[in-house]
């Protein structure tokens, strides 16, 4: 029992999805898990445990941005043994290659967060998905034919930010594909850890056409992304 999570020990799986949204998260057990019951319920940010095709398999609200993502993952590694975390977030495109709906496959990320520089002082980390889930959900979303892009994330610290439009710009002149607000804290306590980490992203909005998809659709939707990543778990 942590501060954040009040589960019993072993009522979470190895593999966990994680999601910004914990009505997210449960609309993912209610619609993917058989058998699930929900481990969290400490300030509304759900933890369901449950099976998908016969695996064992939790998914975790995590709440926006690094600091608070960054409770739920240590807790969830040290506390509970975690093994292999995907995010299953939402994200801004920035690209003309990924489209609304799209899915982003984070490679690595790059980040305005003061957090690394805080851990590492002039160490500059570089923070990458784990190779073997990359390869993995590449190699599916190809498969099966999905409208799925790979390639850097910009981790921003902050939803509405000033100076986004010169950040941004940076990001897209360096090759990034989309802004979200986790994904180099996932990715850094992964190599921190010693466990395996990605990120998938869909797109609910553009930076460049200002299009969005309906809050309710951010909230519930996106299932081939959620499907991709208990596929790139149990392949
Ligand atoms: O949809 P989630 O997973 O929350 O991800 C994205 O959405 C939130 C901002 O609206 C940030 O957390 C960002 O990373
Ligand atoms: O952080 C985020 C997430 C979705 N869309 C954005 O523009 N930013």
């Amino acid at each position: 029992m942590g501060i954040h999570i009040e589960a019993k020990d072993g009522s979470i799986a190895e593999c966990v999805l994680l999601s910004g949204d914990p009505l997210r998260a449960k609309h993912i057990a209610q619609t993917y898990f058989s058998d699930s019951f929900c481990y969290n319920e400490i300030r509304g940010m759900y933890g369901y445990t449950g099976y998908w095709n016969g695996h064992r398999v939790s998914v975790q609200g995590t709440g926006m941005g690094m600091p608070s993502f960054s409770i739920y993952a240590h807790e969830l590694i040290e506390g509970y043994g975690v093994k292999k975390l995907i995010r299953v977030g939402t994200c801004g495109t920035i690209c003309e290659r990924a489209k609304l709906r799209s899915i982003v496959i984070a490679q690595a990320a790059d980040t305005d967060s003061g957090m690394n520089r805080s851990r590492f002082d002039s160490y500059s980390f570089a923070p990458c998905a784990s190779f073997s889930l990359l390869q993995r959900a590449w190699d599916l979303a190809m498969e099966k034919k999905l409208d799925a892009v790979v390639g850097n994330v910009f981790t921003s610290d902050q939803f509405y930010d000033g100076k986004i439009e010169e950040k941004v710009a940076i990001a897209k002149s360096l090759g990034a594909l989309a802004v979200e607000m986790e994904t180099c804290e996932l990715y850094t306590l992964a190599a921190l850890k010693k466990v395996k980490a990605l990120s998938l992203l869909t797109v609910s909005d553009s930076l460049l056409t200002l299009e969005q998809v309906p809050p309710l659709e951010r909230q519930v939707a996106f299932d081939e992304m959620v499907t991709l990543a208990l596929e790139t778990f149990f392949d």
